[in-house]
């Protein structure tokens, strides 16, 4: 109890335990815990000290996207890859493994880690949008799926993005001398554009955003 009370809801926020909905003293309370966190815009950006008006403004209409993956069992899995390297273009997604079938693998120092679906549990995982707008302090998490020849797979992943017409790039609040824009500036909806009409593969268009690389072109 002790430590519940220290993350107790403030006035005028829903943040933090305590019951939501209650208008007077006489009220019937529901049998229910509640604790309640906002989890976007505002925690990452206070970790990160950006500006909390950029922030707001970059996921003001965002676009909230799902889809869904249905692998099928494969007679020789060792030949294929059921969804090829790449990270996510988005700025977070949220996973879910429907069933308990392994497949998903994140990159670790050169290495391909399974990350064992546990029941109920989401995996949240950081995209190129949010490496771009922390200036690279935030990584995009690489993953590709696996197939198995006995089981089929499905997985479901929530995309959260930037409103379209917004400017993607380093947050003004973060860069200046002492921390220069390692990636270029292009408004969110020619960066989606563009993503999907190449070919997966690992990080390589977050590479190509980087301003090192713009100036190798040219
Ligand atoms: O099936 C999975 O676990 C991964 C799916 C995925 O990476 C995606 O939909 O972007
Ligand atoms: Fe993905």
């Amino acid at each position: 109890m002790e430590e519940k009370k220290k993350l107790w809801q403030q006035e005028d926020s829903f943040e933090g335990f305590g019951s939501s909905f209650v208008v007077s003293e006489e009220q019937k309370l529901d049998w229910n815990d509640m604790f309640g966190i906002m989890i976007l815009p505002l925690h990452i950006r206070k970790a990160l000290r950006i500006d909390e008006n950029e922030m707001r403004e970059l996921f003001s209409d965002g676009v909230q996207s799902i889809r869904m993956n249905y692998y099928p069992p494969c007679p020789e899995p060792h030949k294929t890859i059921g969804f090829s390297p790449h990270s996510d273009a988005d700025a977070l997604t949220i996973l879910f493994q429907l069933d308990e079938t392994e497949g998903l693998q994140v990159r670790k120092d050169d290495i391909w880690v399974p990350i064992k679906p546990l029941p109920n549990a989401l995996i949240v995982n950081i995209g190129d949008m949010m490496e771009i707008v922390s200036n690279g302090v935030y990584k995009s998490i690489e993953h590709r799926a696996i197939v198995n020849s006995n089981k089929e797979r499905l997985s479901v992943a929530t995309f959260s993005t930037f409103n379209l017409d917004s400017e993607l790039g380093p947050a003004h609040s973060l860069i200046g001398p002492n921390n220069p824009p390692i990636f270029r500036r292009v408004v969110v909806q020619k960066y989606l554009q563009d993503f999907f009409a190449r070919k997966l593969d690992g990080k390589s268009y977050l590479d190509f955003m980087k301003v090192e690389a713009r100036n190798g072109e040219s």
